[in-house]
């Protein structure tokens, strides 16, 4: 497979957020991750990204990597703390470091996807506001978006809204395990309607601020598959596919939620004003999609949506993730056919046992990885869904949330004591892929 497979116009990049790598902290005021990453128990050897990979300080020689590289687009979030001290202030020395940012990659002919949220909420709007919670959230983050949309709008002309609002609901407020670390199942299902109508306000001043961009939200895409082919079973597996995929892109295509997962959640309140849908299913230009695995589901009476998870024999990343590529060209067709929107694999990649030797990382299983999940894209391609571009995650190793620095994604690894950076064998085998070696 070579990289003249794929339609002339396909972009092919990579992928990083800012909590992740960025670290400055002392130009920027503080996000829920702050707060909860400090919080002892919270993350694997109480890590936090404090510094992270420094790319605040090193983000040209990170460009340049970029560049030796040879891709043709990053995708990147945008710290809402760091641009706009308290979530509310514009930050003018934060602005600047994402208009040097934008220009360096725009001199380096490398296209910039920017994504608004990834997840570091600022503090101040948590603490004082609520968060998530409170419905005038949407306000402050139409506020935001507007502010990034006059300051690079010339400029950048692809925009996400939100990374993976799935994550930010279910596990920030029901399962715990992420930034604010709420364990409350009703939370979630508000936190995740605020998320989505943030997203319909943010697209309403796109339409009028970026007249020729492009716009679109990201969210991780699962192919949940039933353990057996017991009733049960599969009826459990078609509700979890319901909550974690239909739950964030129906509402916005079909301007609700899934029926059968609504009808599903008795005891779960969902008084919605009936115009949210309008602010929610503004007409967007892409799906942004993050697929890394399958999840396998049986029926569980004891769980309050009636699911658990079954242990897949397939091999598996240091996640624990089985590595399944026909799950995403599975839900590629699905999607292309049910939503019949633009899509973009706006993450992709997996965690492997990185060693350090010699100055280099020998990693063909991330290699294999790629490969077997580019096979999966160009056949979608090759089926006629409308795919236009494909970021590996991530571009280096960087904070992988609860898992701290124990877990490395990146196609150049991070030496976290030094800071030096090593081009993996997988960057440089994607450096031959793009050369069309
Ligand atoms: O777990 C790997 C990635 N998944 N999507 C969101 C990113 O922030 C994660 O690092």
């Amino acid at each position: 497979m070579k990289r003249t497979d794929f339609p002339k116009e396909f972009k092919f990049g990579t992928a990083t957020a800012s909590y992740q790598i960025e670290g400055g902290i002392e130009d920027r005021s503080p996000s829920i991750w702050d707060e909860f990453s400090h919080t002892p128990g919270k993350t694997k050897n109480g890590d936090n990204g404090d510094v992270a990979c420094d790319h605040y300080h090193r983000y040209e020689e990170d460009i340049e990597i970029m560049k030796d590289i040879g891709v043709d687009a990053y995708r990147f979030s945008i710290s809402w703390p760091r641009v706009m001290t308290d979530g509310i202030k514009p930050n003018e020395k934060g602005i600047d470091f994402y208009q040097k940012l934008v220009d360096k990659l725009l001199e380096n002919n490398i296209t910039p996807f920017i994504t608004l949220y990834h997840w570091d909420l600022p503090l101040y709007l948590y603490k004082e506001k609520n968060g998530w919670l409170n419905p005038d959230i949407a306000n402050y983050f139409q506020d935001y978006a507007s502010l990034m949309f006059n300051k690079l709008g010339d400029r950048v002309k692809h925009w996400i809204t939100l990374n993976e609002p799935w994550c930010s609901a279910f596990l920030g407020y029901f399962v715990g395990e992420h930034a604010p670390g709420h364990k409350d199942f009703q939370e979630s299902f508000y936190v995740a309607h605020n998320l989505l109508r943030s997203h319909g306000k943010a697209v309403i001043a796109f339409r009028d601020i970026v007249k020729d961009g492009k716009i679109g939200i990201t969210n991780v895409v699962t192919k949940v598959e039933s353990l057996s082919n017991d009733e049960k079973d599969i009826q459990a597996a078609k509700l979890v596919d319901q909550y974690i995929n239909g739950w964030y892109h129906d509402p916005i295509v079909y301007g609700k939620y899934p029926e059968e997962a609504v009808n599903s959640l008795k005891n779960i309140k969902l008084d919605i004003p009936e115009n949210d849908f309008d602010i929610i299913s503004q007409t967007i230009d892409f799906f942004g999609v993050n697929y890394y695995s399958r999840q396998v589901i049986s029926y569980d009476e004891n769980h309050p949506l009636k699911f658990k998870h079954a242990e897949g024999p397939l091999p598996k990343t240091e996640m624990g993730w089985e590595i399944y590529p026909k799950g995403l060209y599975d839900k590629l067709v699905e999607f292309n056919n049910k939503y019949k929107l633009p899509l973009y694999i706006t993450e992709n990649g997996m965690a492997g046992p990185d060693k350090l030797e010699n100055e280099q990382i020998h990693d063909d299983y991330r290699i294999n990885y790629i490969k077997d999940h580019f096979k999966s894209t160009l056949d979608a391609i090759k089926d006629g869904v409308d795919l236009r571009g494909y970021f590996i995650w991530s571009l280096m190793d960087n904070f992988e949330w609860a898992h701290g620095y124990s877990k490395r994604f990146g196609l150049v690894y991070v030496d976290y004591n030094t800071q030096k950076r090593y081009l993996k064998d997988s960057a440089l085998w994607y450096k031959n892929f793009l050369l069309n070696k």
